[in-house]
């Protein structure tokens, strides 16, 4: 095992106790300047045609709170000449400091390599750093950048795409709820099911992942093969009887700073009583992930960085004003290597080490600013008016509500779970099944028998029947069978926004799986003529302000003769009126005797006919309903 020294080194601006700020590691530079910010080029620079300045190029940016950075980015590259001291005609010496502070030596034969002629100064920087990276890593120039070439490998993209759906297919599988733990079962399950594999733990870059890939969660980063740990912020692997760094997530619970040149100070593992695990602060230990950092610093290997991203921000809210709203997104960042280590005293006043890690050069770059704007803008600012639950603790799960288009709220009908039918209706009870435990026996169970000798359903609750009308286990059955997929309630996240020009629409927080029960239509079961004399008077001045009905025909959805019977969920509904129309829609409609047998008036329930990802609208086709009333 290695034992490597490092120098303590106490810093004079963190000292011992102090207060230092929480980073979550973001860095904010624009295209053609972050990676050739210098760290080392302090406040000035001299050039040629006249006296630049390059502002904060070396302050180290805490990010945790996600602030835009405090200067002005700087576009280094152009302003200091760098093709010219690549050629060696023009002494920089600024520039000079800067690369051989990242180890790059410009040859002063460089000028004479004939091959180097025609390329612009870009193309100059990037090979010289090409050719330093490949030495440091014992790869030849064509290997590095034939590693590069993996990362557009289509299949490996497709991969890891199908693998991150499938993982959300189960994590929305899961009764209900995307919390830190659902994360962590559906990451088991999806590994126990063994139709994919562990990625084996590989440094380096992991095919079909990008830079600027986003995830939402730590169980994604493991789904995809680039950071195996759920907890830890440092993964290592063994090789050759040591142990090395793979990938590390820079989290903002350790005091990790990103600084604008692409140079991350990530401090190690351990000792820090803010960690679960970890009760009084402690001196950091050399061993594992610390190790392994120590380690890969020897043997120049590659280490994966994936910076978290926390917004947080006070939206506005109905019922629960000032509530704060908390987004966070894992972005991989790229490769890095570890080229310093040192201990020095954390803010607990005990030892922690740091690893100076450099971001590789030749890697595409991360416009952070883009990138925090575009989160911010798709995840909060837009919020006007949240309601967390429209159904006011009526569903089992939150119907939450969003308008970022204005301030209505839509509160102005009933919420109501189960459909109201006419008093003249009589409820005639399904007959029972007398099957213990499951519904196994298809030749007696009157339930299975009623949808033609087949289960409705599959074992994953997904609707497989192609019947008009399906026959759930009711009530008065014995069994405890998959068969009553409709009767335990919403399980997505469902979310009514405001979607111009057709107001209100209805969308899912998680994802839908094909033939998943997503609600029933409720509302008010009532004569057409009745809804007539409705639209006539009660609804007449509601439509002519642009209001809509929410109406959904018997003769539309069932292909059973019906009494002219319509359900109307515009004063009394559930979150299914707010389903709009689509010639392509996700969602279809299927009539379901649960809790009475009358085949006119069945249970109007909306099943996914696709796999929906989340935010999508969901949609139905109901033109004819529409038709039918001369809308
Ligand atoms: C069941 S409601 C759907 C929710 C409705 N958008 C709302 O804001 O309450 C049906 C009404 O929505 C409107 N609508 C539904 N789909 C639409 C579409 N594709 N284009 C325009 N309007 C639509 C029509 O006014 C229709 O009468």
């Amino acid at each position: 095992m290695a034992t490597v020294k490092s120098p303590i080194i106490q810093r004079d601006n963190f000292p011992p106790n102090s207060k230092q700020p929480k980073v979550s590691a973001v860095r904010d530079f624009p295209d053609g300047c972050g990676s050739l910010a210098s760290s080392t080029c302090q406040s000035k620079c001299e050039e040629g045609n006249g006296t630049r300045h390059i502002q904060n190029a070396s302050i180290l940016r805490e990010v945790g709170s996600l602030s835009v950075p405090h200067s002005k980015p700087v576009r280094i590259a152009a302003n200091i000449g760098l093709g010219n001291v690549l050629s060696g005609t023009r002494k920089d010496s600024c520039v000079r400091r800067d690369l051989l502070s990242r180890g790059i030596f410009v040859s002063p034969f460089q000028s004479r390599d004939t091959n180097n002629l025609n390329l612009t100064v870009e193309d100059k920087l990037s090979r010289a750093c090409i050719n330093y990276e490949a030495d440091a890593f014992g790869m030849s120039s064509s290997t590095l950048i034939r590693t590069e070439q993996l990362k557009d490998d289509k299949d490996s993209r497709k991969n890891v795409k199908e693998a991150l759906n499938l993982f959300n297919k189960i994590l929305n599988n899961l009764p209900c709820g995307s919390s830190g733990k659902d994360y962590l079962r559906a990451a088991r399950i999806f590994f126990e099911r063994g139709k994919w594999v562990k990625f084996p733990k590989q440094s380096g870059p992991i095919p079909g992942v990008q830079v600027g890939d986003k995830f939402q969660c730590r169980a994604e980063l493991k789904v995809a093969g680039l950071h195996h740990q759920l907890c830890r912020g440092i993964d290592y692997m063994k090789k050759d009887g040591k142990i090395l760094a793979t990938s590390v997530v820079a989290s903002g619970r350790y005091q990790n700073k990103l600084i604008s040149s692409g140079i991350l100070i990530y401090s190690g593992e351990g000792g820090n009583p803010l960690v679960s695990g970890s009760k009084k602060p402690i001196d950091q230990k050399l061993k594992r992930g610390n190790l392994a950092l120590m380690n890969s610093k020897e043997a120049r290997s590659l280490v994966r960085v994936i910076l978290r991203f926390k917004i947080s921000k006070r939206c506005s809210h109905i019922g629960l004003s000032g509530d704060k709203l908390d987004e966070t997104a894992f972005v991989y960042d790229g490769l890095y290597f570890v080229d310093k280590s040192w201990q020095e005293r954390g803010r607990f006043g005990k030892l922690v080490f740091n690893f100076r890690l450099r971001r590789i050069l030749q890697q595409p770059k991360l416009d952070y600013r883009k990138l925090m704007g575009k989160l911010k803008s798709s995840q909060i600012k837009k919020v006007v008016v949240r309601v967390n639950d429209i159904s006011q603790g009526k569903e089992r799960v939150p119907i939450r509500l969003e308008n970022s288009l204005d301030e209505e709220k839509a509160l102005s009908f009933e919420y109501i779970t189960s459909t109201i039918y006419p008093r003249s209706f009589k409820t005639i009870l399904l007959n029972c099944c007398n099957c213990v435990n499951k519904c196994k026996d298809f030749e007696i169970c009157a339930c299975v028998l009623k949808n033609g000798g087949e289960l409705p359903c599959n074992s994953k609750r997904h609707n497989v029947t192609g019947y008009p009308i399906i026959s759930e286990c009711g009530p008065s059955c014995k069994c405890s069978c998959v068969n009553m997929v409709t009767q335990n309630g919403i399980c997505f996240q469902l979310e009514v926004f405001k979607a111009e020009p057709k107001r209100w629409g209805v969308r899912s927080r998680s994802y839908i799986s094909k033939g998943s029960f997503v609600c029933e239509y409720v509302g008010e079961v009532l004569h057409d003529k009745e809804i007539q004399k409705r639209i006539n008077n009660m609804y007449r001045n509601h439509l002519c302000e642009g209001g809509c009905v929410s109406l959904l025909t018997y003769s539309q959805v069932s292909t059973i003769p019906t009494d002219n019977f319509t359900i109307d969920a515009t004063l009394r509904g559930n979150v299914g009126r707010f389903v709009n129309h689509s010639d392509s829609p996700n969602l279809r409609a299927q009539c379901v005797l649960q809790d009475h047998s009358d085949v006119k008036l069945p249970h109007v329930m909306l099943f996914a006919i696709k796999d929906i990802p989340p935010k999508q609208e969901l949609t139905l086709d109901y033109s004819c309903t529409m038709a039918k009333f001369g809308f």
